[in-house]
């Protein structure tokens, strides 16, 4: 059943490796099978010796009774002793008795006889008349410690071998495993381990003996070398897509930012914009002792525009009064700012109050001059404006609300004029004003 792997897994499992756990199965299963083999082999040897003994010690018997047969014809007593003890002597034999058919029982033995029945019993033949009557019987007993010696000596060597066998086995497979499987597979989880997105160029270095073919070792660094490129790549075209969306946003925002300080219908900086280009502005006036005056320009009578005309029409007069006053100033020094309906705020950096006044005049001529054209008609008109030359101390809005007063005696004195602001520094609240302009 497939697995899925967390991304963070809270307690990982310890740690084991595929090698490690691949040749501990090995060893114990190849031990398995040497313990049953072995086994197998250890009975098979066992029936095997018990039946090769008992014929050994038949043998020895047969042997043992023909000899026998002459000491017993003979009565040599001593010769059936030396006889005895020739058979004794014998590895295979334990415990040997003959029971003289005169009566004499002679038994010889290495001790250790058990009285269990003995392995063979054969009567003894004279040795002149085959088939005449028995000399005795000889009993052998076999020598079971001698035989159980042999056998676990023969188990022991088949069963040596075979662990001999199998510790070379498991010793080659732990080897080759080690080799092709383990260290490779500690490489590439290494260099797994220490892959980082800005790191990914990162080389896999991983060391195998030469083969002429590929396994899936080879197959899963190729698929790292394909990841990590197809990666890379990734990364790259992702940077390249935040750097260009990161651009078109702070184009955007600018563009926001000017539309938000923009007046849409004239193009002049408006009322917002004003509020905050001007302290900066008389802030640098005062940084750098230089003079800076406003002016209020406004429209004579434009409420007549639109009533008589449209709004439409009175739009395009606006458009066009903020155009030729923006075509007339030291831009980018000098700004405009539409400060409400009609009206119009000037601000003249790095200029005296009589400079000011110079260019009002000469917007009040421009206006009065040139008619503007809409819809084929030729609208005449004029404008009045209030000047005044920034004080030190003041603030922004004084200094405003000093220009406004001036352009409001400039249109209760008659409109079509120019009223600029004397009472700068003086203290004196004397509402009063120099005018200029049309008599
Ligand atoms: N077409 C147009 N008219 C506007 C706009 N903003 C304000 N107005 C109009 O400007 C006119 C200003 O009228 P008033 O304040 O009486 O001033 P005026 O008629 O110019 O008279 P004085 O300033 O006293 O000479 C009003 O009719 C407003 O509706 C605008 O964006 N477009």
């Amino acid at each position: 059943m497939p697995r899925s792997v967390p991304a963070s897994d809270p307690a990982p499992a310890p740690f084991r490796s595929i090698a490690s756990l691949l040749i501990r199965r090995i060893v114990a299963l190849a031990l398995l099978c040497m313990l049953l083999l072995g086994g197998l082999q250890a009975v098979f040897e066992y029936q095997r010796g018990q039946k090769e003994f008992a014929r050994a010690v038949h043998v020895i018997a047969e042997n043992g009774v023909s000899l026998l047969s002459t000491a017993l014809w003979d009565i040599e007593t001593s010769a059936v002793q030396r006889q005895m003890q020739w058979l004794v002597s014998l590895p295979e034999v334990g415990h040997v008795r003959l029971r003289a058919a005169t009566g004499p029982v002679f038994e010889a033995g290495k001790g250790g006889y058990d009285n269990i029945a003995p392995a063979v019993v054969l009567q003894i033949p004279s040795p002149r008349h085959s088939g005449g009557n028995s000399l005795g019987t000889l009993e052998i007993w076999a020598n079971t410690s001698y035989f159980h010696t042999q056998i676990w000596t023969q188990t022991a060597a088949v069963v040596g071998g075979y662990l001999l066998i199998t510790l070379l086995i498991c010793l080659t497979a732990a080897g080759v495993l080690r080799r092709d499987l383990q260290r490779p597979l500690q490489q590439i989880a290494r260099f797994a381990a220490e892959l980082k997105p800005h790191n990914l160029s990162l080389p896999l270095t991983y060391v195998r003996p030469a083969r002429g073919h590929q396994d899936e070792i080879d197959l899963l660094v190729q698929g790292f070398a394909r990841l990590q490129e197809a990666l890379r790549t990734h990364i790259e075209h992702l940077d390249q897509l935040v750097f260009e969306r990161t651009q078109q946003l702070e184009e955007l925002v600018t563009e926001v930012q000017e539309l938000s300080r923009t007046d849409t219908l004239t193009g002049c900086l408006n009322r917002r914009a004003m509020d905050e280009r001007l302290p900066i502005e008389l802030q640098r006036s005062l940084r750098y002792g230089r003079d800076l005056s406003v002016m209020f320009a406004d429209l004579d009578y434009f409420k007549r525009i639109n009533d008589g005309f449209g709004h439409a029409t009175g739009d395009v007069v606006l458009r066009e009064m903020a155009q030729r006053y923006l075509a007339n100033l030291r831009t980018p020094i000098d700004w405009v700012a539409r400060y409400g309906g009609e009206e119009f705020i000037i601000v003249l950096p790095d200029c005296s109050l009589e400079a000011a006044v110079q260019l009002a005049q000469r917007l009040r001529l421009l206006t009065q001059s040139a008619p503007v054209h809409v819809a084929g008609r030729e609208l005449h008109l004029t404008a009045s404006f209030g000047v005044a030359q920034f004080d030190r101390g003041e603030s922004a809005a004084q200094l405003l609300a000093r220009a406004d007063a001036a352009l409001y005696r400039a249109k209760a004195a008659g409109r079509d004029r120019v009223c600029q602001d004397d009472f700068a520094g003086t203290g004196n609240t004397v509402p009063a004003c120099r005018l200029t302009g049309a008599e």
